[in-house]
C-alpha cells in the first residue's frame, strides 16, 4: 500500500464527519433547486417589488461592505497592534454583534438612530425606514467579519518586516500600505466577502430598523406571510444565484501563466558601481529599557568595522535596533562619523539593517526586494546582484531561495540604498559551514574593497575577528570589554569574556609571590600578589603545548574535529585542560590514558587577581 493511500485510509473518519456536514448543507439546497426546477409558472418572478428588493439588497450590502472596509481595516490594524484595557474592550465590542441576535441588534440601533433619538431628530427621522436604515443595520451586524479577519491578518505580519521597510526609508503610512496591507490583503478580501454576504442576507436588524424599502430577505418574509411558500421561490433563487456568482468571482484566480508574469522582474538596468561612501565610525551613548531589560552602553568606535560579541540575551540585537533608530529617539545619542543621528527618524538615518532572519517580504521577488528601498538605485542594485552572485535569481520569491541566497538578497536590499553604514545581526547564523565561510569571506572582501562600514553582531569569535578590527564584548546590556581584536583576544577582561572568545581553559588558582599556582602548574605572573590571593587564569587551547617537557599529565580524551585535534588532559595534581593541536602533529596521535607533558608560553596565559565569579560580577 502506498504511503499516500495509507494516509488517506487513516484520515477516513475525519472525511466521513466532514461529509456529513457537507451533506446537511447541500440537501436543503438540492431539495429547493429540485422543487424550483419542477414547479410550473408560479415561482413568484412576476410578483411586484421583487427586483426592487433585490436591487436594494445589492446596493445596501455593497455600500455597507465599502463602509466596513474603509473603517474596519484601520480598526483591525489598531486592534492588532494596540495593547492595554482600551484595546481589550474595543476588541470585545467588535465581536458583540456576532453574539447578539440580529433582532436585538435592531433594537439597540433604534436607541441610537430611531426617529426620537438625538441623532434621529438631527436627520429628520430618515435614519429609519430608509435605505440609510438598511445600511446602518447591515453595517452593524456584518462589520465583525472584516474587522476580525483584518485583525488576525495584521497580527500575523512579522513586525520585523515593518522595521526593515523603515530602515529602507519607508514612512509609517507607506509601510502600512506596502508591507502590512499587502501581506494582509488575502485575509481582508475573505473578510470583505463574508461581510458582503452577511449584509445581503441580513434580516433581523433590518426588519426592525428599516422595514421599508424592502430588502430581499424582508420581501421574502412578507411574501411567505401573505401568499405562502410558492411565491418565495423567486427571491430565494435570486439570493442563491447572487451569492453563487459572488463566491465564484471571489474564488477566481488568474491563470498561472498570468500570475507568473506579474512576479517577473522588471527589466534589470545595467550595473553601476555604488557611489563611494566615506568610512564611518559609530559613537553612541545609550540608556534605555525594553520590558525588564536595561541597555546601557556607550562607545566611540575607532574603526569602521566593528563586531559585537556576546552570549544569547546579552542585548546585541537591541543595541543594533537602538542604533538603527527602531527603539525611538529617546534611547540616547547616536553619531555616525560627524553626523548626529540621535533625533533623526529611522527612515532618514541611511543605515542599512539586516536582521537575524534577513527580513524578506514574502510576496516580492528577489529583485523587487533589492529595489524596495526609497533611495535604492536600480543600477546599484544590479551591481550588488552581480557582486553577491545573485544573477538569474531576480524573479524568485523568498521561499524559492536557499538560506544563503536569502541572506544575500537581504544584504543587497540594504546595500542598494548605498547606506553610510550597515548593521548586520548575526548574518550567517542559520547557514551551514561552507556557505557561511563563503559569505564571511565575501563580506570581508566587500569591507576592504568597497570600504563598507559595518557593525556585525555575532556569537562566533572567529567570525568577529574576520569581520572587524574592533570588538565590543557585551553582557547583560553592558559593554564588558572593547578594543581592537588583538587587544581583546590578548587580554580578555574577565573569565566571562574569555569564554565568549572561545577560550575554554578558564581555571582557578592562587598567587604565591610572583607566581600563579594551580595544582601542578606554577607560572610566573607579571604583578606581585600576596601569597594565597585567589586568582583566575586562562589559556587558549592552541597555547597548551603537549610534548616531552613541562608538567606531567595523562590524556583523557582525543577528539579529531576535522581541521584540528582536541586533546583533553589531566595534570598530575590537577587541573584538567584542553589542548588544540594540528592534525599532523605528534600530539594528534596520542590515545586516551597515554602519559604526556604539558607546557605553556607564559605570555599566552592571562591572569586575573580575583576568583572568576567575583570578577564577572564586578565587571557588570
Ligand atoms: N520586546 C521585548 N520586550 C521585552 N524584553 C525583550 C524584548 N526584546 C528583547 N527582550 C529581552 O532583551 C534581552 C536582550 O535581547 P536581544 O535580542 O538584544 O539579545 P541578543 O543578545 O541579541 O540575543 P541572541 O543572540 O539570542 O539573539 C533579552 O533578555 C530579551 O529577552
Amino acid at each position: 500500500m502506498t504511503g499516500r493511500r495509507a494516509r488517506a485510509l487513516d484520515a477516513r473518519p475525519l472525511g466521513w464527519l466532514g461529509a456529513l456536514l457537507a451533506l446537511y448543507l447541500a440537501v436543503p439546497l438540492g431539495a429547493f433547486l429540485l422543487r424550483f426546477a419542477t414547479t410550473g409558472d408560479d415561482r413568484g418572478f412576476g410578483e411586484p417589488g421583487l427586483w426592487d428588493a433585490a436591487r436594494t439588497s445589492a446596493v445596501s450590502a455593497t455600500i455597507s461592505a465599502a463602509i466596513v472596509l474603509v473603517l474596519g481595516v484601520p480598526l483591525g490594524y489598531w486592534l492588532a497592534h494596540a495593547r492595554g484595557p482600551l484595546q481589550r474592550v474595543v476588541g470585545m465590542l467588535v465581536q458583540l454583534p456576532l453574539a447578539l441576535p440580529p433582532v436585538m441588534s435592531g433594537i439597540v440601533l433604534i436607541y441610537l438612530v430611531g426617529p426620537y433619538t438625538w441623532l434621529g431628530e438631527r436627520f429628520g427621522g430618515r435614519l429609519t425606514d430608509s435605505l440609510a436604515g438598511v445600511i446602518i443595520a447591515q453595517t452593524f451586524v456584518a462589520a465583525p467579519f472584516l474587522v476580525i479577519a483584518a485583525r488576525s491578518a495584521f497580527a500575523a505580519v512579522d513586525p520585523e518586516l515593518d522595521d526593515i521597510a523603515a530602515t529602507l526609508g519607508h514612512r509609517p503610512l507607506a509601510r502600512f500600505a506596502r508591507v502590512d496591507l499587502r501581506i494582509a490583503a488575502p485575509a481582508i478580501r475573505a473578510g470583505l466577502l463574508l461581510t458582503w454576504l452577511r449584509a445581503i442576507g441580513e434580516y433581523g436588524a433590518t426588519v426592525l430598523l428599516a422595514y421599508h424599502p424592502y430588502t430581499l430577505p424582508v420581501f421574502t418574509a412578507v411574501q411567505f406571510q401573505s401568499t405562502g411558500i410558492p411565491s418565495t421561490q423567486a427571491p430565494t433563487a435570486v439570493a442563491l444565484g447572487t451569492a453563487a456568482i459572488v463566491l465564484l468571482a471571489a474564488g477566481f484566480r488568474l491563470p498561472r501563466r498570468l500570475r507568473g508574469r506579474m512576479t517577473q522582474a522588471a527589466s534589470v538596468p545595467e550595473p553601476t558601481h555604488p557611489p563611494a561612501v566615506a568610512p564611518a565610525a559609530l559613537s553612541f551613548d545609550l540608556d534605555t529599557r525594553v520590558g525588564d531589560f536595561h541597555l546601557r552602553m556607550a562607545h566611540q568606535a575607532r574603526s569602521s568595522r566593528v563586531a559585537v560579541l556576546g552570549a544569547s540575551g546579552a542585548g546585541k540585537s537591541m543595541l543594533l535596533r537602538a542604533l538603527a533608530g527602531l527603539l525611538g529617539p529617546d534611547v540616547g545619542t547616536v553619531r555616525c562619523g560627524p553626523d548626529d543621528l540621535s533625533r533623526v527618524p529611522v527612515e532618514q538615518r541611511q543605515l542599512g539593517y539586516v536582521p537575524q532572519r534577513h527580513g524578506l517580504l514574502p510576496d516580492r521577488t528577489a529583485w523587487q526586494q533589492a529595489t524596495f528601498g526609497v533611495r535604492a538605485d536600480g543600477g546599484v542594485a544590479a551591481w550588488w546582484f552581480e557582486t553577491l552572485r545573485l544573477q538569474g535569481l531576480h524573479s524568485r520569491l523568498p521561499d524559492q531561495l536557499s538560506g544563503g541566497q536569502r541572506q544575500r538578497v537581504g544584504l543587497a536590499a540594504a546595500l542598494s540604498q548605498t547606506p553610510r553604514l550597515v548593521l548586520l545581526d548575526e548574518p550567517f547564523t542559520a547557514l551551514d559551514a561552507p556557505v557561511r565561510q563563503e559569505l564571511v569571506t565575501e563580506l570581508r572582501r566587500l569591507q576592504r574593497r568597497d570600504a563598507l562600514s559595518t557593525v556585525v553582531v555575532t556569537h562566533d569569535p572567529q567570525e568577529a575577528a574576520m569581520l572587524a578590527d574592533e570588538l565590543l564584548v557585551v553582557a547583560d546590556g553592558r559593554i564588558v570589554q572593547s578594543g581592537s581584536v588583538r587587544e581583546v583576544f590578548d587580554a580578555p577582561a574577565s573569565p566571562q569574556v574569555a569564554r565568549l572568545l572561545g577560550i575554554e581553559n578558564v581555571l582557578e588558582g592562587v598567587a604565591d609571590g610572583g607566581e600563579l599556582v594551580a595544582g601542578a602548574v606554577q607560572l610566573p605572573v607579571r604583578t606581585w600578589l600576596p601569597a594565597g590571593t585567589p586568582l583566575t587564569w586562562c589559556v587558549a587551547p592552541q597555547d597548551v603545548l603537549l610534548g616531552t617537557s613541562g608538567v606531567a599529565a595523562t590524556v583523557v580524551d582525543v577528539a579529531d574535529v576535522g581541521t584540528s585535534v582536541l586533546v583533553d588532559v589531566e595534570l598530575e595534581g590537577g587541573p584538567a585542560l584542553r589542548a588544540r593541536c594540528a592534525t599532523n602533529s605528534p600530539a594528534a596521535r596520542l590515545a586516551a590514558g597515554a602519559p604526556v607533558s604539558v607546557d605553556f608560553r607564559a605570555d599566552s596565559v592571562t591572569v586575573w587577581p580575583q576568583a572568576a565569579s567575583a570578577l564577572d560580577n564586578a565587571l557588570r
